[in-house]
């Protein structure tokens, strides 16, 4: 089977600690010099990249001069706090070869089960990639212990990869991808090359959750493919010092491990929104807006909404009916039910007039939204 990667639009890449650091030794130039090339080649096909890396504990450990990871939860924080500094000057220094901006990102899991921050953490990343910039995300690791504790930006990369609905989420690691148990254990251990995304048979092989503490491992990885299969999207862990992986992925050669998602995103998106019913919000269409969505695929503008129905905050999912009470589409409201019912009937060029702010021009922006 073809690699995945290939069709895939939007893309989100994760590398590891040991292949940032060159297992601890320090950032390793060459090698993120090589993905920042292979990252601009996957642009140059027009693919979307978001970049998520480890690495900033490690590094700011050695700039530190600890020995060993320290067991201090704040120590440690203080190592990612230095460390992610390294990080964000060579990504920025090996993509600005290649004409590409960076931005830094740091999020906890936490941002992203708040449905506010979820939407705006959403809106600041695809509006860095509408801009051309390369996101560099990591743990915000000053703020939190649980994730510095068990180290997971494998989560994080499904989360993003849910977060803005990418195709895929490529894990670069430390081993050729997953084998039927840990090579480092089990000389016998052979690669498996194409699995289902959400297969309890591939925990097991990845050793169960004694054998990640400390370090993500490859249990983490399973599951995060798993959580991106939720969104639709497929995971792929291969070699990061393969030679050109990205590049050849993206040319259909299969390498590594492919995780493939059972549901496609408009199934997983519809799935998502139907779990969101309870606490839906109305908002009464006229004709026309109908017409827009149901006919044209485009955003909800507050203009051709009639009547708001029922109390909701800014991000909650609600329904759109027709005049007649059939529902049209579910989607996430980027106002609440007040500020909805004063920007009603209203072009979208008095928003910031009538409520002194703007979250965007839509009620409903098409990407939040599934046809009913
Ligand atoms: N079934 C398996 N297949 C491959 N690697 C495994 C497996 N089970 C455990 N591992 C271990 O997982 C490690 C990769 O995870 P980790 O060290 O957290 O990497 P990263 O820093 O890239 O997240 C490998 O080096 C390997 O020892
Ligand atoms: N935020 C931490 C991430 C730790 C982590 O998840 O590491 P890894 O298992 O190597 O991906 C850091 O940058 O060190």
């Amino acid at each position: 089977m073809n690699s995945v990667i290939q069709k895939a639009n939007r893309i989100i890449i994760k590398v590891g600690s040991s292949l940032v650091t060159n297992d601890g030794r320090g950032l390793d130039h060459a090698a993120i010099a090589r993905w920042a090339a292979q990252i601009s080649a996957l642009r140059n096909l027009g693919k979307e990249v978001v970049l998520v890396s480890s690495g900033a504990i490690a590094e700011g450990m050695l700039r530190l001069r600890f020995d060993q990871r320290p067991t201090d939860v704040h120590e440690l924080q203080a190592c990612a706090a230095v460390g992610q500094m390294g990080l964000a000057q060579i990504y920025e220094t090996s993509f600005r070869a290649h004409g590409l901006g960076t931005a830094q990102v740091l999020l906890t899991h936490a941002d992203l089960a708040d449905r506010e921050r979820y939407l705006n953490a959403r809106s600041t990343l695809t509006t860095l990639l509408r801009f051309g910039v390369v996101p560099i995300i990591n743990e915000n690791d000053t703020v939190v212990t649980d994730e510095i504790k068990f180290g997971d930006n494998d989560t994080l990369g499904a989360l993003v990869a849910n977060l803005i609905e990418a195709d895929a989420l490529v894990i670069l690691t430390d081993q050729k991808g997953l084998f039927s148990a840990d090579p480092r254990k089990d000389p016998a251990a052979y690669l498996i090359a194409e699995g289902k995304a959400g297969d309890p048979s591939l925990e097991a092989m990845a050793g169960g959750a004694g054998s990640s503490l400390g370090r993500g491992g490859m249990l983490t990885k399973i599951l995060a493919a798993k959580r991106a299969a939720r969104s639709g999207a497929d995971t792929v862990i291969a070699w990061g010092r393969e030679d050109d992986v990205l590049t050849r992925l993206a040319g259909g050669e299969a390498i590594g491990t492919q995780l493939l998602a059972q549901t496609g995103r408009t199934t997983a998106r519809k799935q998502w929104m139907s779990d969101h019913l309870h606490t839906a919000g109305k908002v009464v269409l006229d004709a026309g807006a109908v017409a827009k969505l149901s006919k044209e695929g485009k955003s909800l503008l507050p203009i051709g909404v009639v009547e708001v129905r029922g109390e909701f905050g800014r991000g909650a999912v609600i329904t759109c009916l027709s005049e007649d009470g059939t529902p049209i589409a579910r989607g996430i409201s980027n106002y609440t039910s007040s500020e909805a019912r004063r920007i009603m009937r209203k072009p979208s060029t008095d928003i910031e007039t009538i409520l002194g702010f703007l979250e965007g021009p839509e009620l409903i922006h098409r990407d939040n939204m599934v046809l009913i």
